[in-house]
């Protein structure tokens, strides 16, 4: 907002340009800025740990308004027709899980930051509820301690996810201290052919670009095939940007995102008359700039033709490993780069699967139907539509158990009055109460050692639907398929092309209001009681000056933070006690609970102080800090790789761990050395890397803003907070300029204070 974008400008420059807090930003292009946050999301996995070094430090949420919460990702998916079954005490048995929702109801009620709770229909998956309810907004930034906030670029929005030390940021700044990305841009000419999705589209990029191939940029989506996608469409696509490691994906906002947002319960309002206009009509002269200006550069340009794809479906442990459902599972003695060889096969190994199988004769024992990925209305009538073009009598193979789990309860609800649930039931599916379920296997919803699913998530890393799961992602159609058919199968054998259109694309706005709940969301009644103060040592120190000590290697690519440290360990409450979490799957044998053979087990590398890893993409996945602070508890102080997925990294900056970024070559050298149990001193200062046992050294380089940092183990609260009256003006003007960004909380949010909200 403070400085005008220059010419030719990209979708994403104009909104950082709109949102640099200060009036003379940092001219260094790489220097981290202070950027506004118009929107931030907030569940209870990645949120305690922030609300408790706020409280310890004692200070409060400066925007609850523009703030809200919800919880999904622990919540078990079981009826709750039983009107005593919302109470969270008896609902959520594992204590674990209930005591992380506990504590958001806690904090949301300290801090008067609006919620959807168990009882509210208006609960579900984060990113599908921030859409659903208008919250989301073209232009604006939206962030939540989430990877998949990407999701909802696709309203043309800066959306990214955060580590929890950035979430205790956001709430206590309402900013973010950033750095500003690349730009790409991924145009997909021509038309999708019947039978395949945004989804195998996504997946089929990720093939194309790679894990890391967005690694430090932000993707802008276009062309026809962007044009003619509904919003559900276009948040699926935008939802995996982070699996191709892009900071955020969006898309420019158009008639269908206007349409989409045009009455949600906390969209700009059309009815509120003022002399320049309704909210929603300054909103949009606004929203209408909102596109790349012609002859923008982009840093990267990739082009996909949308006729080429088939149905997508993975066969290995990365969202990568990836081919038509046509296709076969590759050979890896055909692979030339060994890294890769080797990273294939331990994928085959996990998987059981033989190189040349026809991805066909995959046989399944689960579905799942869900995630922030594919759980919206649209996916669930896609799904209903193949089943219901099989006819009554399909049913869910025998021995396979499939599962359906909507977005939220307001998907839940819109599909029940379309009867789309007894079409579900009738053929044998589990229909669910909304949540993330077994995407992730935070509740009960798993799948058992070696079990086989086809899933319509976004993550088949090892052990990610329970340990010893084995994931292949696949579109709601193909989904049902499988299902049916009780192995991978290509849905479009099922029908004749033309069966396989759909009769209509529909969005939700077509929906009464009322299946938005009361249109007047609430917060939970404040309370001011002292909830537990957290002493101030959870604070961790975030100082790096220097470490020396054995250094463990590490030889495989894209290591996720899903295998740095398991979903189910992240249900705690602190930063600490998380040693034993790390590679948890890997040092403990999943059925006896033996420690097994994994290097971390081994002396001398259970006193290791440095991880050095030859694979490029360390830390891609899940924005969870808890990798970080697993790593940390362990005694990790220094991670060295060719790359990093970019929130592990800022998360690595947040706690005083070290993130050395060097080349793959120098990588496997000290990967070498590392195996002989030598002593390595990395020292910040100097910007060096000493192999103390041979003399050898390595310089290496970081961002002077950020070697600082860790070298005085500055608090960016603190830091920003000197610039609080930098932010309140730059509130000032906001409300002045973009006064709509206000208005549906003043109006339809902040009036009720009550909690019984019903089903
Ligand atoms: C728990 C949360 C931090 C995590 C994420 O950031 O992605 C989760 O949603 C996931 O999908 O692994
Ligand atoms: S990826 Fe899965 S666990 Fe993560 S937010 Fe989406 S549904 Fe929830």
């Amino acid at each position: 907002m403070s400085s005008e974008p220059r010419n030719p400008c990209t979708l994403y420059d104009k909104i950082w340009n709109n949102h640099i807090v200060l009036s003379s930003p940092s001219i260094a292009n790489d220097s981290p800025q202070i950027v506004y946050v118009d929107r931030h999301l907030v569940h209870e996995v990645s949120s305690p740990q922030a609300f408790s070094g706020l409280w310890a430090a004692k200070r409060s949420v400066r925007r609850p308004d523009c703030t809200l919460a919800t919880a999904d990702h622990n919540v078990p998916t079981t009826p709750r027709a039983d009107g005593q079954l919302f109470e969270a005490e008896k609902y959520i048995h594992d204590k674990a899980s209930r005591a992380q929702y506990m504590a958001l109801e806690k904090n949301v009620r300290k801090s008067g930051i609006p919620y959807y709770g168990l009882k509210d229909i208006r609960q579900g998956i984060v990113h599908v509820i921030a859409a659903e309810q208008g919250f989301i907004l073209p232009g604006t930034v939206c962030v939540c301690g989430d990877s998949h906030t990407s999701t909802l670029g696709a309203f043309g929005a800066l959306a990214f996810g955060i580590g929890t030390s950035e979430v205790e940021h956001v709430l206590a700044t309402q900013t973010l201290r950033l750095c500003k990305s690349k730009n790409m841009r991924i145009t997909i000419s021509g038309s999708l052919t019947p039978g395949v999705t945004s989804k195998d589209l996504i997946l089929h990029i990720i093939g194309v670009i790679g894990t890391a191939g967005a690694v430090g940029f932000v993707i802008e989506y276009g062309g026809e095939t962007v044009k003619d996608m509904n919003m559900e469409e276009r948040m699926t696509m935008c939802n995996m940007s982070i699996e191709a490691g892009a900071r955020a994906g969006l898309v420019e906002p158009d008639e269908v995102t206007f349409t989409y947002l045009y009455g949600r319960p906390m969209a700009p309002s059309s009815n509120e008359n003022a002399e320049d206009g309704t909210a929603w009509d300054q909103a949009m002269a606004y929203w209408k700039t909102l596109k790349s200006d012609t002859g923008a550069i982009f840093d990267r340009e990739v082009i996909i033709c949308a006729e080429d794809i088939a149905p997508s479906v993975t066969w290995g442990t990365s969202p990568e490993d990836n081919v038509p459902i046509t296709g076969q599972v590759p050979d890896p003695s055909l692979i030339e780069n060994p890294q890769r060889q080797q990273a294939v096969e331990k994928s085959l190994s996990y998987m059981d699967l033989q190189p040349g199988t026809r991805m066909e004769d995959i046989v399944i024992n689960k579905v799942f139907i869900g995630s922030c990925t594919n759980s919206r209305i649209t996916d669930l009538r896609a799904a209903a539509h193949v089943l219901s073009l099989l006819g009554p009598t399909a049913k869910v193979a025998s021995g396979v158990q499939a599962m359906i789990v909507p977005g939220s309860g307001v998907v839940k609800r819109q599909a029940e009055e379309e009867g789309l649930d007894v079409l579900f039931r009738r053929a044998g599916f589990d229909w669910r109460e909304p949540g993330c379920s077994m995407c992730v296997g935070l509740n009960s919803d798993q799948l058992g050692n070696g079990e086989r699913c086809a899933s319509t998530s976004n993550r088949n890393f090892r052990d990610r639907q329970g340990t010893g799961g084995r994931t292949h992602l696949v579109s709601p159609g193909m989904a049902i398929a499988a299902a049916i058919s009780g192995h991978l199968m290509d849905v479009r054998k099922l029908f004749h092309a033309e069966e396989l259109i759909q009769p209509k694309k529909i969005s939700n706005h077509t929906l009464p209001s009322t299946l938005f709940g009361n249109p007047e969301a609430h917060t939970l009644p404040l309370i001011q009681d002292n909830l537990a103060q957290t002493p101030a040592s959870v604070r961790q120190s975030r100082q790096f000056i220097s470490v020396q000590g054995v250094s463990v290697p590490l030889e495989m690519e894209n290591i996720d933070t899903d295998m740095l440290i398991p979903a189910p360990l992240v249900k705690g409450l602190t930063r600490t006690g998380l040693a034993s979490a790390l590679f948890n799957r890997f040092r403990s044998d999943p059925v006896s609970g033996q420690d097994t053979d994994f290097i971390l087990n081994k002396i001398p590398f259970t006193r290791a102080k440095i991880m050095v890893c030859s694979g490029a993409n360390f830390g891609c996945g899940s924005s969870r800090e808890h990798a970080v602070w697993a790593l940390k508890d362990f005694g990790i102080a220094c991670v060295i790789a060719p790359s990093y997925g970019e929130i592990f990294f800022n998360n690595c900056l947040q706690n005083g761990v070290l993130p050395i970024s060097l080349s793959q070559s120098t990588c496997q050298i000290l990967v070498e050395y590392a195996y002989t149990g030598g002593f390595m001193d990395v020292d910040l200062v100097k910007e060096q890397i000493l192999c103390v046992d041979t003399g050898v050294s390595f310089s290496f380089r970081t961002d002077p803003v950020n070697r600082q940092r860790l070298l005085k183990g500055t608090d960016d609260i603190d830091v920003t907070l000197e610039h609080v009256q930098d932010i309140v003006e730059y509130e000032l003007q906001r409300k002045t300029k973009y006064r709509w960004l206000e208005l549906g909380f003043k109006s339809g949010f902040r009036k009720t204070i009550t909690n019984d909200l019903s089903w």
